[in-house]
């Protein structure tokens, strides 16, 4: 088995042919064919009706921030070249180029691939304080007459990514890394955000004038804020890179400016390096510096360089697109006293996993580093595949109150940018390409040898095939069980198949190399078997998981999308979500029931298979909202601790163990002394780090 160097994101896959001849179709067995969910195979025709040379005028380059080209793109002799170059890219691509699309067919179009557009044009202009009172009054209104400011948009959908040179210009170099890294066809949230982000301007100007003349000629069209929901493994990394990365060529063109003026939030370390090396790989040659914030990194003082700040020696972090965590990036903006200035030239915040980067656990951090950035003319972006109405509102109370703080400091008013939201999908539901299975386990020792029973070799499914194979991820509820998990596991895998070497286990008390290091490992297809908690749950992509396992029931419906989202990515099919639930997960588990019958539908009677029986729906009881908010808060209570005690008894219930604690405790003597006889030092750490324990003779 050479399973996973497919792990790696490369898109590049050698052709191979099993021994038996027969192919196995998981997710690690090669690229997906159509990266798309919805809609397979059944294009329109008209996306590949062909444009006669000449006979169509090339929309005006736009970008989605507003740093589009501008009369001083053309000073200086190398912006002509660039300028004749791609004259001449466009003219050669003008032949493959789709014709526009009329309304009519953009909408059927995003209808069949279940996308849905709409824009909310509130108030464009944030009060100054002397209008203030008379806005209050006409919201009021406005609110009290039910005028939703919600309208559909229907952009022409970007089928592949072939027809974005001749739409946008895009630069040569941009469109040659789109090429190398295997991206042709775009997914569904790539069709509609590249055809919004590249093109709103022009959009925008037809959405009005079809609507009212009058307003449009008085008003100047502006970009958007983007909320975009999708779901997990869509693609949206290069949704949002692509346009970002454009704008910022275009930037370049124009201005002399050099620092950072993209920032990237996501809510762990391991998403963010993973956005960064994504971005780097599309900004290949374009002069776009894409910067992974880490410990030590300052974004630049105001002050003269031999002021007396703690950071002067440090030279200020060089780079056009910053990508962090909030905490890592509230560390490097320092006193923002300070760094005002690096501040107000940042242009684009873009939040992936907005969701969770604006949840209690990280709002604070991300409010903090959103209101530092003093541009009037910010624009956002907001991603995830799961999104709350409530998410949605502080979103939009945020950009006003920013608005209206920022037109009281300045004299000017800041105008609002139009607030767009995209859905793709049934909005909050898992990847539909996946085999959903819920299983009863009864108690904690029920899990732990199920689980078991699943990892023997000669396990299989009625099909006779395994139910599971490498490589696959198992969740836990806390880091206490993860490590006990794997120490549990430690065993089972045969020495022939490379034994404890392939089991490993990830958690934020790791220190951050050992982090790297686990990920590398994974990656590479050293690893086949990752035990880790919610940490990896959002965002990484390990392109070929064949299998999530729930081994502690997720405790939201959210986190159930994105654990096993992990598997089934950019439309792969073949991967399998696990869940395992107790007694002590029946008051909560219709949650994520409920989740997969709904993800079941949308694929659509023909797909995937559900073991959830309507009698099994009909038996659950259906938590209560503070149950769930309860739950989402602490988990299962008897799984937060080590010993997992039952409160009412004060028995152990939840521990991961099938041994007694006579026979636990006699082992850990006998492990603890073989330990310490090789390496004195670090006996003490031995049964906790996964990367420093080697291994124990039987
Ligand atoms: N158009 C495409 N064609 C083929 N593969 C693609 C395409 N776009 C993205 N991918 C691949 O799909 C995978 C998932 O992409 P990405 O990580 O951006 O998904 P995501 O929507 O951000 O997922 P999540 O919600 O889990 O964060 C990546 O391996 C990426 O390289």
């Amino acid at each position: 088995m050479d399973p996973l160097r497919l792990l790696t994101r490369s898109t590049k896959f050698a052709k191979k042919s099993t021994s038996t001849g027969t192919q196995i179709h998981t997710p690690s067995s090669g690229p997906a064919s159509n990266p798309q969910l919805f809609d397979h195979g059944n294009e329109s025709s008209i996306l590949n009706r062909k444009r006669k040379r000449g006979s169509e005028t090339v929309a005006p380059s736009l970008d989605f921030f507003g740093g589009g080209a501008s009369a001083k793109e053309k000073d200086g002799q190398q912006k002509e070249q660039d300028a004749l170059e791609e004259q001449s890219n466009l003219h050669q691509e003008q032949a493959a180029a789709p014709v526009a699309m009329s309304t009519e067919e953009s909408k059927q179009l995003l209808g069949r691939h279940k996308i849905k557009i709409t824009l909310f044009r509130n108030q464009d202009e944030a009060p100054t304080k002397k209008k203030k009172k008379e806005k209050a009054v006409k919201d009021k209104k406005s609110s009290q007459s039910g005028s939703a400011q919600a309208t559909p948009l229907y952009p022409a959908p970007v089928s592949d990514f072939n027809s974005l040179a001749p739409r946008y210009r895009l630069s040569k170099a941009l469109l040659r890394n789109i090429k190398d890294n295997g991206y042709s066809t775009t997914t569904e949230v790539q069709l509609a955000a590249l055809s919004l982000l590249l093109d709103t301007r022009a959009h925008l100007l037809a959405q009005e004038q079809s609507q009212d003349q009058k307003q449009q000629q008085q008003e100047p069209v502006l970009d958007v804020d983007l909320l975009s929901i999708a779901p997990t493994g869509s693609g949206k990394t290069l949704a949002f890179m692509i346009p970002l990365i454009h704008a910022l060529v275009l930037a370049r063109r124009s201005q002399t400016h050099s620092g950072p003026q993209a920032i990237i939030l996501a809510p762990t370390k391991e998403l963010a390096s993973q956005i960064a090396n994504e971005g780097r790989k599309l900004a290949l040659n374009t002069a776009i510096r894409i910067t992974n914030v880490r410990k030590g990194m300052h974004l630049g003082s105001d002050s003269s360089p031999d002021a007396d700040a703690p950071e002067k020696d440090v030279p200020p972090v060089k780079a056009d697109i910053l990508v962090s965590t909030p905490a890592a990036l509230k560390n490097a903006m320092g006193d923002t006293n300070t760094t005002s200035h690096a501040l107000s030239q940042i242009r684009f915040l873009v939040l992936d996993e907005a969701d969770v980067l604006l949840d209690p656990l990280f709002r604070d951090q991300t409010l903090a580093v959103w209101n530092a950035l003093s541009s009037p003319s910010l624009r956002l972006g907001f991603w995830s595949a799961t999104m709350g109405s409530n998410i949605e509102e502080l979103v939009k109370a945020t950009i006003k109150d920013r608005a209206e703080r920022l037109s009281e400091t300045t004299s000017t008013p800041v105008q609002i940018a139009p607030f767009v939201r995209l859905v793709v999908g049934l909005k909050d539901s898992a990847v539909p390409n996946i085999d959903h299975r819920l299983i009863y386990a009864a108690t904690e020792q029920g899990k732990l040898m199920a689980l078991r029973q699943l990892l023997h070799p000669t396990s299989t499914g009625v099909d006779k095939q395994p139910i599971v194979r490498a490589p696959f991820l198992i969740f836990t509820q806390t880091i206490e069980r993860a490590v006990a998990l794997h120490s549990e596991l430690l065993y089972d895998i045969p020495a022939e198949a490379g034994g404890i070497s392939r089991i490993s286990v990830l958690h934020s008390d790791l220190s951050d190399t050992a982090r790297d290091h686990v990920m590398t490992r994974f990656r590479k297809g050293e690893v086949w078997i990752l035990i880790t908690t919610d940490l990896l749950s959002r965002g990484v992509d390990f392109r070929g998981i064949n299998a999530v396992i729930n081994y502690d029931a997720p405790t939201s419906a959210a986190a159930y999308v994105h654990r096993v989202g992990r598997t089934g990515r950019a439309g792969r099919e073949g991967g399998v979500a696990l869940t395992y639930y107790t007694d002590d997960d029946v008051a909560s588990i219709k949650t994520v029931a409920n989740i997969i019958v709904a993800s079941q539908k949308q694929k659509g009677a023909a797909g995937g298979t559900t073991n959830i029986q309507q009698w099994l729906l009909d038996a659950l009881p259906t938590p209560s909202k503070r149950d769930k908010q309860q739950l989402k808060k602490r988990g299962i209570e008897t799984r937060r601790s080590a010993s997992g005690k039952d409160s009412k008894t004060g028995k152990p219930k939840a521990r991961i163990s099938t041994k007694s604690g006579y026979i636990r405790k006699l082992e850990n003597n006998r492990k603890g002394a073989v330990a310490a006889s090789r390496n004195p030092q670090e006996s003490g750490n031995a049964s906790d780090s996964a990367e420093s324990f080697g291994g124990f003779e039987e």
